[in-house]
């Protein structure tokens, strides 16, 4: 059973209140004047990833309230929930067990009393095989030629996540071509399918439920491409296989279920890429590095689970996206790869905290009076830095930062290390220093202006300052640093969700579009005027029936 306190009812919550007073009042700048073991005391080294919270807008006191505040609200005692397969997914009635896809210490974990390593354990031999055979060239197509290019075709979580992964892990890439169609809009996969050939191309259809109509659309019409070109339905076993929990399914639209990789309704579809949704991943780099992946995301599950709370990463960084969001009343978290590999990085996490911590009822099934889950958003610096980061120096918001950066490159070519590095620790500066108006005088005084150019423009130059950051440092984003990292963000949703007293682990909010798109599809079959919704969505169907 996981806890069901109010959060805001904690004593706690109540310290902080007032201490939030004491800390708004200050910056970051005095308090990094104050004290010189600020770098030490708010940084945690795990493995080979480095995380610098000391430009948080905290001192010692806030991380031990915030710490208090965990305890209070059993944080302990839900890992453990989480861990030991209880249904802590308690609007589906099942337990939340990603952490066993990697458990690669092979510990049993228990559902119903069966436990579930043996079959993890299975399915993970099985793609192993699998992907030695469609890289090596042993897996014949239908004409007897290797597999050159393998397209995934999902969506949400059977998409967001290979897609990632395979991005940021390119430079481990074999010479097999992946392409991803997730868009119920024909283009991507017609878009697709001009590039591939039917005789050397492997199509995995990967649905948690093998309902989801994008994907079944896009299967649908991939199949019968396929057909097109010459090939027969017994040929479709060469070229075709799935990635589901639904047997059923699986072998009412056709594919063998030789070919079908399994997983459980344990695993939620946001936190899926370490389960079969992760072949695509293995035939990209290769069987050894999807366990590598799956090795480091266990290393941090062990560090989550028993490390103490002021040196839990995970523990850490939710937290401190607490201070922000209940006590400062931000709106958003930035997450700001720079890294091109992890261009995808911030879009994966749009799904794995919004969807997870996207509520509005507690754990009691009450409206809660507080904030939840933050907007994610993202791009990779530096390409960030041209063009929304002004908002973030000089907007009237306040957007905590997770600056994330590889201190080795796949690519070390002249100086661009340098100067990509460069500007990540010049913008974490920045944003805590920001420039007075003395410094802004200074400056335009030593460029020649005169006094009265500098009174009208100097306070348009002026940065306050005071912005916090998260600054990841990763020795090199490697299979295993990656599945770290990615692991760390999955447990800061789950520390968050605990203390918002919410489950973070159904998704209702994604029904009601799919439940209503299911209703008016029907009525764009004719061209007849249609009356049945408000004034708004009929002008707008009506509209469509008379331009398309
Ligand atoms: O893998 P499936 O079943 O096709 O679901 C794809 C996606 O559908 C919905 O939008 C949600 O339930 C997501 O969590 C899920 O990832």
């Amino acid at each position: 059973m996981l806890p069901t306190t109010d959060f805001t009812t904690t004593q706690a919550y109540k310290y902080l209140t007032d201490h939030y007073i004491d800390i708004v009042s200050k910056s970051l700048k005095e308090m990094f004047d104050a004290d010189d073991q600020r770098f030490n005391k708010f940084s945690i080294q795990f493995e080979d990833i480095l995380l610098d919270y000391s430009k948080n807008r905290i001192d010692d006191e806030t991380i031990a309230l915030l710490i208090q505040l965990a305890k209070e609200c059993s944080l302990k005692e839900a890992i453990d929930a989480m861990y030991s397969g209880e249904k802590i997914n308690v609007t589906e009635g099942r337990p939340v067990l990603h952490i066993a896809l990697r458990n690669r210490s092979n510990t049993p974990i228990y559902v119903d009393g069966k436990d579930v390593m043996p079959d993890v354990n299975k399915v993970l031999d099985q793609m192993k095989a699998f992907s030695e055979a469609i890289i090596s060239g042993e897996w014949k197509g239908y004409t007897g030629k290797a597999i050159t290019d393998v397209v995934n075709i999902g969506i949400g979580g059977s998409d967001l996540g290979p897609v990632m992964v395979t991005e940021a892990l390119k430079a481990y890439k074999n010479h097999l071509n992946l392409h991803f169609v997730s868009n119920v809009d024909g283009t991507h996969i017609v878009e697709t399918l001009k590039a591939v050939d039917p005789e050397t191309t492997l199509f995995l259809v990967a649905s948690k439920t093998f309902t989801t109509q994008e994907t079944m659309g896009n299967a649908h019409s991939a199949r019968d491409w396929f057909l097109a070109s010459g090939a027969t339905e017994a040929d479709v076993a060469k070229h075709f296989a799935a990635l589901s929990t639904n047997a059923a399914a699986v072998e009412k639209f056709g594919i063998d279920t030789k070919n079908m990789f399994e997983f459980w309704d344990w695993v939620g579809g946001r936190y899926s890429l370490w389960s079969a949704i992760g072949l695509s991943i293995a035939l990209s780099i290769g069987f050894e590095n999807f366990a590598d992946l799956l090795a480091g995301a266990h290393a941090t599950d062990n560090h989550f689970k028993s490390a103490e709370f002021d040196q839990n990463i995970p523990v850490i960084m939710g937290l401190i996206g607490i201070w922000y969001n209940n006590f400062f009343e931000a709106e958003t978290n930035v997450i700001l790869p720079y890294d091109q590999y992890l261009h995808r990085f911030s879009a994966y996490f749009q799904q794995g905290d919004m969807e997870s911590n996207g509520k509005h009822v507690d754990r009691n099934g009450k409206d809660v009076d507080y904030s939840t889950g933050p907007i994610i958003w993202g791009e990779p610096g530096t390409n960030g830095q041209h063009a929304f980061y002004q908002l973030i120096h000089q907007g009237t918001k306040l957007i905590p930062a997770d600056f994330i950066a590889p201190a080795q490159s796949h690519n070390p070519l002249g100086e661009h290390h340098n100067m990509l590095l460069s500007n990540f620790f010049a913008q974490t500066e920045a944003l805590m220093n920001g420039k007075t108006e003395e410094v802004v005088i200074e400056e335009l005084k030593a460029a020649g202006k005169s006094d009265e150019e500098i009174v009208k423009i100097a306070p348009f130059k002026v940065f306050e300052g005071n912005r916090p950051t998260n600054s990841f440092l990763i020795k090199k984003i490697t299979p295993y640093t990656l599945g770290a990292l990615i692991a760390a963000y999955e447990h800061k949703i789950f520390t968050q969700g605990i203390i918002w007293n919410i489950y973070s682990f159904d998704q209702w909010g994604v029904e009601l579009g799919k439940q209503l798109a299911g209703k008016i599809l029907p009525e764009l079959k004719d061209n007849a005027e249609i009356s049945s919704h408000d004034s708004s969505t009929n002008g707008l169907i009506n509209q469509y029936k008379a331009w398309r």
